[in-house]
């Protein structure tokens, strides 16, 4: 009988097929920015030829070229597995759950939930402040990191946005990588929220709050308030980006845009943390649908926008240059996309920040008279709530929203930052970070950190950001009082922190003012206020779940 050996070819040729699989994985995973894996692919050539004998001799049955795929991937994947967990890995000092260390697929998986937040939280309360959240990916909750990795001089922002806004090219300013390019297009964004043109911009934001309390005035009984909220920031944004086009306060969502933008969220999301597949994802129909949908509506605004021409200040008139005539207008695909960027960037963040303060003070009547008691005194009835002359002085205001933002952040998971790769690495704070590792600051878990916010920790306490600014006495007896600005990061920090902040603290403030000088806030009987937080998901932006409240004319 012939022996399975002498029944095939020599292994040459079949060490040659291994061979060309290596270098093409190689480049392949290079081209997608799978480093190891690349380098990997060209180390295995040995094993994989002594695997390949062995498989042929046992499955003679099966074709050479079949033994060598086979040979080839499950060797990269066992290879790829076992250094990833091994000591021999630069974050194998960084402890984390195998799963993480395994696959960004885990991650992936997770963030389809919206559960991401608390998965994240969980993993820092079990393993530190530093936590392998990826085979080259860290999270940390240590506010010591917060300026090296984010301030002036600190990391490149990270690829999330690659694989959450499916393209590696033409990507918005906020998922710009090279921090040269990055700091460019984020000039005329700095002048467009710059303290006169946010001045300039008050007239839009009164129009708005003005139409939002009389339509909330018309609403009889219950009523889903975040609802109200995603209306209302949505076509402010519109008439911020585009001068106007939208109507969904007056109308509805008749068109089902806002449904279209949060329908995308879990497939982003969970792209996000495979970025390398982003460009890929963006070829599935199902997939591509909802960003192509929301592509060609801005289109239609955008060239509307571009045709008729400043007719008041608004974001576009600085993204298109035209406060510097002299200066060329930018392609209009950048436009579309900064375009789309201010929509998405300044819509459901700030609704999903208000829905959360009504939450939370439908919750916390104390903390609602409270707050109305300091409306009334700046703005009594018949003074109008959206000059903003007086919100910089209303503490209690700001100690509301800062603490809403706090519990409730609207990107609890914030962005991410990557030590360049072929680098070294880089000291952040007391932690050695290798080249290519990417990076978060995880706001969700600093901000219910009790070294950081205590006490009263996860609960709804305005007063301790008066106590922190010496603006008010705690009562909390011998308990510690702890707090720490540099562990508040709602907005990020530094030069890629969000441009829109302060757009949006006067919008909020404005909006919290008008409200509430006109009405109380009842939150339906019985309702269990654990439905919030089982509703908030984090899909980058959160969802959240409906507030069923009733509103009561005050006079
Ligand atoms: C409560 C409301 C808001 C929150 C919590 C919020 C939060 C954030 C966060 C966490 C980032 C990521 C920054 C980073 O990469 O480090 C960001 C970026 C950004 N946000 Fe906001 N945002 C809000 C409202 C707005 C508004 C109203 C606008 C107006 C258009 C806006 C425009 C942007 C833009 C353009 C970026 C990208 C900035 C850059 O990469 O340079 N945001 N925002």
């Amino acid at each position: 009988m012939e022996s399975a050996a002498n029944s095939h070819p020599s292994m040459e040729p079949s060490l040659l097929a291994i061979c060309a699989m290596g270098l093409i994985t190689h480049q392949l995973f290079r081209r997608l920015e799978t480093y190891a894996i690349s380098t990997h692919s060209l180390l295995l050539v040995i094993p994989q030829a002594v695997g390949f004998m062995l498989l042929r001799r046992s499955m003679p049955q099966l074709t050479a070229a079949t033994v060598s795929c086979i040979v080839f991937l499950l060797s990269l994947i066992t290879s790829v597995t076992i250094y990833r967990i091994s000591p021999f890995h630069p974050l194998a000092h960084y402890p984390g759950p195998i799963a993480c260390k395994v696959s960004k697929f885990w991650m992936a998986g997770v963030s389809l939930t919206g559960r991401q937040h608390t998965y994240i939280q969980s993993l820092h309360q079990r393993y530190g402040d530093v936590v392998r959240i990826g085979p080259n990916e860290l999270s940390m909750r240590d506010p010591s990191v917060l300026n090296p990795t984010f301030g002036p001089g600190g990391l490149p922002k990270g690829p999330i946005m690659v694989g959450r806004i499916l393209t590696a090219t033409n990507l918005p300013l906020v998922g710009i990588l090279d921090p040269e390019l990055h700091a460019e297009r984020r000039k005329p964004w700095n002048r467009a929220f710059s303290a006169p043109a946010l001045k300039e911009y008050e007239p839009l934001i009164a129009n708005r709050v003005t139409q939002l309390v009389r339509v909330l005035s018309d609403q009889r009984g219950e009523i889903d308030v975040g609802r109200f909220f995603n209306y209302f920031s949505y076509d402010f944004m519109m008439d911020m980006a585009y001068g106007g086009g939208s109507e969904l306060l007056r109308d509805g969502d008749t068109n089902n845009i806002w449904h279209t933008m949060e329908a995308g969220w879990p497939a982003a999301t969970a792209l996000s943390h495979v970025p390398y597949l982003g460009p890929y994802g963006g070829r599935v129909p199902a997939i591509a649908a909802t960003v192509d949908r929301l592509v060609s509506y801005c289109r239609k605004f955008t060239m509307k926008r571009i045709e008729r021409g400043s007719e008041r200040k608004d974001i576009f008139h600085y993204l298109n240059n035209e406060d510097q005539p002299e200066k060329p207008s930018p392609p209009i695909s950048q436009l579309l996309d900064d375009g789309i960027l201010a929509i998405v960037a300044g819509s459901d963040t700030t609704s999903s920040a208000l829905t959360s303060l009504a939450f939370c003070l439908a919750t916390h009547p104390a903390a609602l008279h409270k707050l109305q008691a300091e409306i009334d005194r700046f703005y009594p009835a018949g003074e109008d709530p959206c000059v903003a002359t007086h919100y910089r002085d209303m503490h209690y205001l700001t100690a509301v929203v800062h603490e809403t933002l706090r519990l409730y952040p609207p990107v609890p998971s914030g962005m991410n930052r990557r030590v360049p790769h072929g680098t070294h690495g880089v000291m952040l704070g007391p932690y050695f970070v290798p080249g290519g590792t990417s990076m978060f600051l995880h706001p969700y878990s600093l901000h219910r950190d009790p070294r950081y916010f205590s006490p009263f920790t996860t609960s709804f306490w305005p007063e301790r950001w008066l106590v922190a600014a010496n603006r008010g006495f705690t009562n909390a007896g011998s308990v510690t009082f702890n707090h720490n600005d540099a562990a508040f990061v709602p907005f990020s920090h530094g030069p890629g922190n969000c441009v829109g902040k302060q757009l949006a603290m006067q919008e909020m403030r404005a909006v919290v003012c008008a409200l509430l000088q006109k009405f109380d806030l009842r939150l339906r009987d019985g309702w269990d206020v654990r439905e919030y937080d089982r509703g908030f998901k984090d899909y980058f932006v959160t969802t959240r779940p409906e507030v069923p409240v009733t509103l009561q004319a005050r006079f």
